[in-house]
């Protein structure tokens, strides 16, 4: 991507960001996710935070977590959350039906913990998100450690092809201490069949699938702000 575009997609994803931000209430405990995107609406409540907007916080990593604490948000332990009122995250892919592909971050598994938790989940995206079906970016599956060839073998015969993530030339460690495998299962048909399927493998923790964990998609674009619901 050249310089020009990164920059246009960055101004997109802040678009995006701001107008969910908007959505955000006195009171609320908020869920806040990881990724780039996810930073501009950090960013932008920590703004309002310090305007006097009074809201409590749960984070999806440890990156956001601190970046929130940075900007004064006062933050809670998801451990004891039995609810969240509302969530802002980004996604790797979306679509018009809003299933969703995220993890490039590696943070999905506590990305879904807290969409699981969220009464008003909203996605943030720039326009390069959307897709007409799942699959050109790969899925992103949180493994522990001990089953990575048997979670390997598992997806295999869901005709998926998996690559360990690095980092470093080293594995890549999710904040709960997992790999990472990243799973090219091709454009996915029917990702709720493919989510299902994953679900039933012993040793995976999370994959990023995000099937009816979303209830509005707010895209910027070179045309403004489109939203999905
Ligand atoms: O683990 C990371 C998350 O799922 C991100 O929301 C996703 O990767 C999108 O990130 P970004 O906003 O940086 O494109």
């Amino acid at each position: 991507m050249s310089t020009i575009d990164k920059t246009q997609q960055d101004a997109e994803k802040r678009v995006a960001a701001l107008e969910a931000v908007k959505l955000i209430k006195n009171g609320d405990v908020v869920g806040l996710g990881t990724g780039t995107t996810a930073t501009f609406a950090i960013e932008e409540i920590g703004k309002q935070v310090a305007k006097g907007l009074k809201i409590t916080a749960a984070a999806s990593s440890k990156r956001t977590e601190d970046l929130a604490k940075s900007y004064g948000i006062q933050m809670l332990d998801l451990q004891t959350l039995g609810s969240i009122d509302i969530s802002i995250d980004g996604a790797d892919e979306f679509t018009e039906s809003l299933n969703l592909i995220k993890g490039g971050g590696g943070a999905l598994f506590r990305e879904k913990i807290i969409a699981s938790l969220s009464k008003n989940r909203i996605i943030v995206t720039d326009a390069s998100k959307k897709v007409a079906q799942l699959g050109a970016f790969k899925v992103p599956i949180e493994v522990i450690p001990l089953a990575l060839q048997y979670v390997m073998d598992q997806v295999a015969k869901l005709n998926g092809t998996s690559t360990l993530r690095l980092l470093n030339q080293k594995p890549f460690i999710t904040d709960n201490g997992n790999f990472i495998i990243d799973a090219d299962f091709g454009l996915i048909a029917q990702a709720e069949h493919l989510a299902e399927a994953l679900n039933q493998i012993d040793g995976l923790l999370a994959h990023g699938l995000f099937i009816g964990l979303t209830n509005k998609v707010i895209m910027a674009g070179g045309n403004g702000v489109v939203v999905f619901e």
